[in-house]
């Protein structure tokens, strides 16, 4: 082919054009999204401001909740982080956006949590549910089967479970572990328990059966195409071409794979099956003796009960029934896991703190207030704990990006900015936690004396301002289940185990992606060398009126006013303890002169 200067020429100089016309098209674009819309004068980063990207690439570091408390240091309490996505800081704002009387509805961001074509659109899926009445309707039917009186009923599966995996764990004293698999471990057989009342023992395979690395997975991919919902949305082409068997075979075979390489390593005898293909056949059967009518009228499980529910009010579908008993692993494993491994690793972390919880239930046990598998209620005797947990579930929520909503019609000023309608907009957690106008100047410390020193007012407003569990009509519907799990699991962990990081001194790395776990933190525990027998191990009484799930109660069962850390302050626990009029037993006295160590 033969070639002349002149078509050399000319077709550089298209291209010359070609550069020069998409150079002022962007620029235009760069000038318009930058100065010409509303969200023009919210400070942030440049480039945040221009493109989607900036966020996109903040979230593939798996690091989104330093990124959002460094913006708010650099930029004030609020900051756009996209052309059209703002975040905010203060508890004004989150009142605003979360609060009773809020109309904002949740953002697009949570298209990629949902199902893409998958179903028909008669699911339940609450994290994604943007229809209003639907969602109602769904949180009121299957309600009375997550209430905090109802896990008192199920209290006896999660002690059978609990009793078995605590002597497993002593088994193993000694050994190096990642603390986010053995809390996840624990949390999968707590919530199987809670369930099905029955549990395939994750714990004692020692191996993760694939739920884990399928959750992580799939929050991997959650978390960012979440900021590009048109990608998510497309897979619906691929949902309608690939049959559903094969889309689930698909989406586990990552994960598959790698129960296949650890399991490998393990006697045939441990080996188990993908947690969701065991969820699915339990649900099965259930459903057979439902239609057998060979349910037991006194619900002891969560199965048992919603199926009850759909008995007496059938709008309580078949499959949301199924879907809602999903959502128990789904949303409810990692978040508990991550809410057990940060509390251990703050307590670890935290001079004297270990030894302080430890003397605490010691006390408690000696004073016959602590069962040796501890009762739900039972965390009230133990203030200091209660304040360690608070102190890490406001440093470390399970969530680490910013819940996201939208301004409704009409759009408003927030922040002294105004925002148009359409402006997608949130609160990290993390951002909420660390906030110095509710827990003072040394809030990214973590302290958890402070909670000794709050008035009832301020132990109010913190209490009301957490976003540990979400907030308002959107918060989470598994927070009494996983609240009734942590009271019992962290006691039980401290009372018979003594925790150590295996690299001590090491920071604390996570890894966000919307749930933000520790990272490759190990651990290693000892059996405690003395723990005490209770005076009298009747399980104490249930009460209706219980303490808020989200932090310590400002109230005490009976009503009255007390907050069981304050009490804690006035009366310190030596003296605390020294007051109580124990009975004279020979277990007690034979156990008040033992020294209590770590073996
Ligand atoms: C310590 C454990 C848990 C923590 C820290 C936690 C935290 C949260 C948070 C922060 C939200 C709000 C998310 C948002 O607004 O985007 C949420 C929502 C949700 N949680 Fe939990 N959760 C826990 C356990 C559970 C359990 C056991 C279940 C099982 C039922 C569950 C089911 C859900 C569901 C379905 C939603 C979506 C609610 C909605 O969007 O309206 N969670 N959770």
């Amino acid at each position: 082919m033969y070639f002349n200067n002149d078509t050399f020429g000319s077709s550089a100089t298209s291209l010359t054009s070609l550069a020069v016309v998409s150079f002022v098209i962007l620029s235009l674009y760069c000038f318009y999204v930058r100065e010409l819309t509303p969200l023009r004068n919210v400070p942030g980063p440049f480039f945040a401001s221009i493109s989607p990207l900036w966020l996109i690439t903040r979230q593939r570091t798996f690091q989104r909740p330093w990124v959002d408390l460094d913006l708010h240091k650099k930029y004030g309490p609020i900051v756009r982080v996209s052309p059209n996505e703002v975040i905010v800081s203060s508890t004004k704002s989150r009142h605003v956006i979360y609060g009773p009387t809020s109309k904002f509805p949740k953002g697009d961001w949570y298209i990629a949590t949902g199902s893409a074509g998958w179903g028909d659109g008669d699911e339940l899926d609450f994290l994604s549910e943007l229809d209003m009445d639907k969602y109602r309707l769904q949180r009121r039917l299957v309600g009375p089967a997550y209430t905090d009186n109802f896990m008192r009923q199920i209290e006896g599966n999660l002690d059978k479970i609990l009793e078995r995996n605590i002597d497993i764990m002593i088994q193993r004293a000694g050994r190096i572990e990642d603390i986010d698999h053995v809390a996840n471990f624990l949390a999968s057989d707590c919530l199987q328990v809670a369930t099905f009342g029955e549990s395939k023992g994750l714990l004692e395979a020692g191996v993760d059966d694939g739920s884990i690395e399928l959750t992580m997975r799939l929050w991997g991919y959650m978390h960012w195409v979440g900021y590009v919902p048109r990608l998510h949305r497309a897979r619906k082409w691929f949902n309608i071409i690939v049959k559903p068997k094969l889309r689930i075979i698909l989406a586990m075979l990552p994960s598959l794979l790698t129960q296949k390489a650890t399991i490998h390593s393990k006697p045939a005898s441990q080996m188990t099956e993908h947690v969701f293909i065991w969820m699915r056949k339990r649900i099965r059967d259930r459903f057979d003796s439902f239609a057998s009518e060979n349910l037991p009228t006194q619900a002891t499980d969560i199965a048992t009960r919603l199926l009850q529910i759909h008995a007496e009010k059938p709008a309580l579908k078949p499959h949301w029934v199924s879907e809602m008993l999903g959502t128990n692993f789904g949303a409810g494993v990692e978040t508990t896991a991550i809410a057990i491994s940060s509390f251990l690793d703050f307590v670890i972390s935290y001079p004297g703190c270990q030894e302080k919880i430890q003397k605490e239930i010691d006390e408690a046990r000696a004073a016959g207030e602590l069962s040796k598998i501890p009762k739900q209620t039972e965390i009230e005797s133990l203030p200091y704990l209660s304040a360690c947990l608070n102190e890490s579930k406001r440093l470390h929520p399970a969530v680490g990006s910013p819940l996201q909503r939208v301004v409704p019609h009409g759009g408003m000023e927030l922040e002294g900015k105004w925002l148009p309608a359409g402006t997608a907009i949130g609160i990290n957690p993390w951002v909420m936690g660390r906030n110095k106008s509710l827990f003072g100047a040394d809030a990214d410390t973590f302290r958890p004396e402070r909670w000794f020193e709050m008035s009832p007012e301020q132990q109010k407003a913190c209490e009301a301002n957490s976003m540990f569990f979400g907030v308002g009509v959107r918060s989470c519907p598994g927070k009494h289940l996983a609240q009734a799990i942590l009271n019992k699991v962290l006691p039980l962990l401290l009372m018979e185990l003594c925790w150590s990081h295996a690299q001590p001194g090491a920071s604390r790395p996570i890894r966000s992606a919307f749930m933000t776990r520790l990272h490759k933190v190990n651990v290693q525990w000892k059996k405690r060398k003395v723990v005490r027998t209770m005076v009298h191990e009747t399980p104490q009484e249930t009460s209706a009126e219980t303490p808020s799930q989200n932090t310590i109660s400002a109230s005490d069962r009976s009503g009255r006013n007390v907050n069981p850390i304050r009490r804690h302050l006035t009366e310190s626990l030596p003296e605390a303890t020294k007051n109580r009029s124990l009975p004279q037993t020979e277990a007690s006295l034979k156990d008040a002169d033992e020294p209590i160590v770590c073996a």
